[in-house]
């Protein structure tokens, strides 16, 4: 069989996924005019990050969702730690202004994203999972053991693998051209699905072997992808869960790509010392994903792709600070963000 080609796209996609994520932004705006009743609150006056938390009854997690979006919209800012209305959210989203909108965005309160989004930020629980109001048809993308995973099921796992793909086509050879690995042997590809970025960085570098890390039903998936591309002599696939299975020691780099925004903090940390641990002396971890601002006020984008990773997994989007923070905890350090495609970037960190 001829080795497929992993072209560089001509033309940069990532304006589709802006608008195919636009929707968030209705769901989130509409959520917290129509349901959480926010700017109504927050028209008596600034509250703290701890009043939010108890007068919109919401966990740690959904809030940041919910306000960073606010903040990417300009409808809310923060001052002296305190969030307050912007004039434009004051004039126009406060129900008793002479100007207001609220019941015209009241229009999509009943609309099914809408209350869907309501449920995912009152429960704090991905979609697919087991809660009083959902039988749990199991979780996209992520495994916890013990609880029920379409990444355990083979079509839907290979579907949900395969979705990934399209999008790790287009950044993989970007990711390959930003990472100088000339000198690396082993790469550990922790959650790889299809394999695709190890491929790309495969084929750069003839010297490099690289193993993939990832669930039974979604290394099927790899195995046709690492014969496809041409590179399954030095492909190594590795069945079993990231957060319990034996890791290979003395790896030259560790890849988290699209990994850490599927957990919540613990996990991310515990995943980054796994990873840590897993390294060579002079070895790497990689963080490719994408990123906040350290303020957590946006790019628009990214708030809105956060709260597609809220709905389906258990993590968001977090900031280049917030995971210095996480790769402290680990004993890492990381450099700058070296931007890959499609909103993504590269954080790469070593031993502090
Ligand atoms: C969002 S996808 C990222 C795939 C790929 N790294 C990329 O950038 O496109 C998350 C991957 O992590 C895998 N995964 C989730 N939980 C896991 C676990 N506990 N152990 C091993 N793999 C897991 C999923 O099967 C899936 O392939």
């Amino acid at each position: 069989m001829p080795e497929s080609p992993l072209p560089h796209a001509t033309i940069d996609p990532t304006s589709i996924f802006e608008h195919f994520r636009g929707n968030h932004g209705t769901e989130l705006l509409t959520a917290a005019a129509a349901h959480f009743r926010l700017f109504d609150k927050l028209a008596a006056g600034p509250l703290a990050w701890h009043e939010l938390r108890s007068q919109l009854a919401l966990a740690e997690r959904p809030l940041v969702v919910l306000i960073t979006a606010l903040r990417a919209m300009r409808l809310i800012e923060r001052a002296s730690d305190k969030y307050r209305l912007t004039p434009l959210a004051r004039e126009h989203l406060v129900s008793t202004s002479p100007l207001s909108v609220a019941d015209y965005i009241g229009l999509a309160a009943e609309s099914p994203g809408v209350l869907a989004m309501v449920e995912r930020l009152r429960t704090d629980l991905p979609a697919g999972a087991k809660s009083d109001t959902d039988e749990g048809a199991g979780t996209a993308f992520i495994y916890r053991e013990g609880t029920d995973s379409a990444m355990e099921q083979e079509a839907s796992a290979r579907h949900l693998t395969l979705a990934l793909a399209g999008r790790a086509k287009n950044v993989a050879p970007v990711l390959a051209d930003v990472l100088p690995l000339a000198g690396d042997e082993t790469l550990l590809d922790l959650g790889g699905g299809t394999g695709i970025y190890s491929i790309a960085l495969l084929r750069k570098y003839p010297q490099l072997r690289a193993i993939v890390l990832d669930r039974p039903e979604v290394l099927k998936v790899s195995h046709e992808f690492a014969e496809q591309y041409g590179v399954a002599d030095r492909l190594e696939l590795l069945a079993g869960d990231m957060f319990s299975a034996a890791l290979p020691a003395g790896v030259d780099r560790v890849l988290l790509s699209n990994i850490l925004h599927d957990w919540d903090v613990p996990e991310c940390i515990e995943l980054l010392k796994r990873s840590a641990a897993a390294l060579s002396v002079r070895g790497e971890v990689l963080i490719h994903d994408v990123f906040l601002s350290d303020e957590l006020d946006g790019p628009l984008p990214i708030a809105l792709y956060s709260a597609a990773l809220f709905t389906l997994t258990e993590g968001r989007a977090y900031s280049a600070a917030e995971y210095r923070a996480m790769l402290g905890a680990a004993g890492l350090t990381a450099g700058q963000v070296i931007p890959t495609l499609i909103h993504c970037g590269v954080l790469v960190a070593r031993r502090a």
